[in-house]
Parts: structure tokens; C-alpha cells; sequence
């Protein structure tokens, strides 16, 4: 038996969730997957229950759990409160407590989206990069930081550090995941001004060595921001350190059509996971059932291919959400001229639906 343990967050983390549970179930429905489904709080709702964002026992059972699925956390109402206890300072911590130093972002352009893309078809179709971003390190976790007091103003200050263990380590696993695809790997960085990606370009390339079939490039992060909009198929896989990789992904997403289609898988060494879309809590919609769902969707996707080894249920998946593509069903963030809009929940029940029926 597979222990999956759900942790909806704040916003609309429990709309796309309770989708992606839905689909879960028509999965195991087809396949006969054996899952214990358990749930717990984390985040804004978790410091509203417990006073902290990531409770002990919603890491305990985090810990326990063979892959996690995760909605979303954060919102203004928590933006003021003490810095330890804000939710996104539980993702961190639950992210660092598990090691998941691996965060895999796919960009899928589906032919279907090509009028949502930001960009002109010509430019993006059969579209398909993977940002892999390192996600337990970097100016996200280094000391010092923190805002003090000097000559009689406030001073704000973080760390950028990664040791060479640490860039090697995502170096690896990119090439690894370039070798089941194209072969190609730019690794991103600033090494023209700051000394820790300078580092990162020397290790990156000193760790290539060990896959003379990848062909390695660089490229500094704001070309690389530039051409992710003039050429974005000219990558096949990104790898970039934890600060990089947020903001390159969030602009990624827009060339499939919606932050809402992007989903994510962050693994340890042991590829046990975490997966959730790479969209946050979008306050500006909770509660109205209109959140796409799919970016929760396919990462559920990516659970069944990398924490419970079931390629052929995630290719079910990911074709499910192709046939309501196909229908023309589209969520509001997705929705162009002759497509049909629908709820959160109808697009939830429509990939199900599509599932169920194989
Ligand atoms: N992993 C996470 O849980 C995560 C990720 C990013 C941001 N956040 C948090 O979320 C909160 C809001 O952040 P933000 O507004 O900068 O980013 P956001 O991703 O929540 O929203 C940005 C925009 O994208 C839209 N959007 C996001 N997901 C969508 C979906 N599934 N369907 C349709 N539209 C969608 C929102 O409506 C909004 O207009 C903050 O507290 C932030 O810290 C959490
Ligand atoms: C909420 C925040 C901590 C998080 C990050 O910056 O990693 C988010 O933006 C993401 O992309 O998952
Ligand atoms: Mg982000």
C-alpha cells in the first residue's frame, strides 16, 4: 500500500486539491492502485489551528508518507505576522526537513493551449523544457540574513551560499533527466558578478564530464529571462539555482498558457517527493471555484511516474487532461473565443470522467 498524504494549504490550495483527489480516485478506480489518503494542515490554516505554519505532527506525517501532495500556501493575512511563523516559511522548512533538493518544473505547450500562450505559435509550438531547479540552498536558506539596525536606518540582508556538494548533486540529476530527453542541459547563472555562481558554472561543468552525451551550455540569468521569451525552444532542460529557478519557471509558465498549467515535482535523493503546482494561493480568485486545477492535476501525475514508479497511470493522467483539452473545456485562465468555460470543479470531474473511461 502507497501512503499519500495531502496537505491542501490556504486559498486555493483545497479547491484544486479536492480536484486532484478526485482524479487520484479515478485512478485507482482503473489501475487498482492499493492508497491510504491522509490529510493535514500546513500553512496559514495550520498557524490559524496550531500557531505554526508546519506542525509537528503534519511533519511527522509528512516523513511518513511515501509522496505528498500539496496545494498552495500564503496570503495577505498572514503576511504581517511574526517572519517564523508565515506560511511560507513552513513550505521551506518542510521542503529543507525532507531534503527535497530537486524541483523539476515541465513547460508543456499542449497543441490545444497554442492561442493561450503568451507568445505567437510560431514561437512556442511543441514547446516542451524542464526547469530544474535546486531547491533546498541558495540565498533562500543562507545565513546571515535578516533586517537590523546601522547609521540610524534599517539595513536588509540574505546570503546567496551552495557548497560544491550541493551544485553537483542538481547538476546530476538534470543531466540524469536530459539523458531521457534531449541531451541538452543550460545551466543558469550570474557568474559575471556574483562569486557562488561562478562556482556553480565550474562545478556544473566539471560535473558534465561524466556525461560526455550532454551537451552542456551556459547562459546568464537575464539573457536567459530575454530568450525564454524570443526562442524558449532553443532549452530543453534549465538548470539553475533556487532564487533562478523560481522566477525562470513562473515565466515559463506563461508560454504554456496559465501559471495554472504548470506543475512541479520536488524529490530527495531517494526521488520520495512533494509534488504541487508551481502557482501560489492567487487570493485574487479563492473561493470563487474558478481556479484551474490542472497544474495540481499533472503534478499528481508526476507523483504516480517518480514516488510510486507508475509511468503508465501518469501517462493516463496527462492524456486525460489532453481529451478535456480536446473537448474544448477550458478553465477561466485557459479560456479563448469557441472554447467552453467552466468551474474549477467541472474541469476536475471532466479529467476524472476521462480517466475513468480510459
Ligand atoms: N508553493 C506555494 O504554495 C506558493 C507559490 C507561489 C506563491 N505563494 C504564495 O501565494 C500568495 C499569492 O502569491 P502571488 O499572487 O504572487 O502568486 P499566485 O501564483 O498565487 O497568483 C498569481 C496570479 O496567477 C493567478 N493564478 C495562480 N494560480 C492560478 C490557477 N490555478 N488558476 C488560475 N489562475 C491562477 C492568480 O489569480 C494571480 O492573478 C502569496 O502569499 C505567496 O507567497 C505560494
Ligand atoms: C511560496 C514560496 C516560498 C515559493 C518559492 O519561492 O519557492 C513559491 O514561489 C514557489 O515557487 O514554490
Ligand atoms: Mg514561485
Amino acid at each position: 500500500m502507497s501512503h499519500i498524504l495531502i496537505l491542501p494549504g490556504d486559498g486555493i490550495g483545497p479547491e484544486i486539491v479536492q480536484e486532484a483527489v478526485r482524479v487520484l480516485r479515478a485512478a485507482e478506480q482503473r489501475f487498482g492502485l492499493d492508497i491510504s489518503l491522509d490529510e493535514a494542515p500546513v500553512g496559514g490554516a495550520a498557524y490559524d489551528l496550531h500557531g505554526d505554519p508546519l506542525p509537528q505532527s503534519t511533519l511527522d506525517k509528512a516523513r511518513a508518507a511515501d509522496a505528498i501532495l500539496f496545494g498552495s500556501i500564503g496570503g495577505p493575512k498572514w503576511d504581517t505576522i511574526e517572519r517564523d511563523k508565515r506560511p511560507e516559511r513552513g513550505l521551506l522548512r518542510l521542503r529543507s526537513s525532507l531534503g527535497l533538493f530537486a524541483n523539476l518544473r515541465p513547460a508543456i505547450l499542449f497543441p490545444q493551449l497554442a492561442d493561450a500562450s503568451s507568445l505567437k505559435p510560431e514561437v512556442v509550438s511543441g514547446l516542451d523544457i524542464l526547469i530544474v531547479r535546486e531547491l533546498t540552498g541558495g540565498i533562500y536558506f543562507g545565513q546571515p540574513r535578516g533586517i537590523r539596525e546601522e547609521n540610524g536606518e534599517r539595513v536588509g540582508f540574505n546570503t546567496d551560499v551552495y557548497s560544491e556538494s550541493e551544485m553537483r548533486r542538481i547538476a546530476k540529476v538534470a543531466f540524469e533527466l536530459a539523458g531521457q530527453r534531449n541531451n541538452k542541459v543550460c545551466s543558469v547563472d550570474k557568474a559575471n558578478v556574483l562569486e557562488v555562481t561562478e562556482l556553480w558554472k565550474e562545478v556544473v561543468t566539471d560535473a558534465a564530464k561524466d556525461y560526455p552525451n550532454i551537451e552542456l551550455s551556459h547562459m546568464y540569468v537575464d539573457n536567459a529571462a530575454m530568450q525564454l521569451v524570443r526562442a524558449p525552444k532553443q532549452f530543453d532542460v534549465i538548470v539553475t539555482g533556487n532564487l533562478f529557478g523560481d522566477i525562470l519557471s513562473d515565466e515559463a509558465a506563461m508560454l504554456t498558457g496559465s501559471i495554472g498549467m504548470l506543475p512541479s515535482a520536488s524529490l530527495d535523493e531517494n526521488r520520495k517527493g512533494l509534488y504541487e503546482p508551481c502557482h501560489g494561493s492567487a487570493p485574487d480568485i479563492a473561493g470563487q471555484g474558478i481556479a484551474n486545477p490542472l497544474a495540481t492535476i499533472m503534478s499528481l501525475a508526476m507523483l504516480m511516474r517518480y514516488s510510486l514508479e507508475r509511468g503508465d497511470v501518469a501517462d493516463a493522467i496527462q492524456a486525460a487532461v489532453e481529451q478535456v483539452l480536446d473537448q474544448g473545456l477550458r478553465t477561466a485562465d485557459i479560456y479563448t473565443e469557441g472554447t467552453r468555460k467552466v468551474s474549477t470543479e467541472e474541469m476536475g470531474a471532466a479529467v476524472a470522467e476521462a480517466l475513468a473511461r480510459g
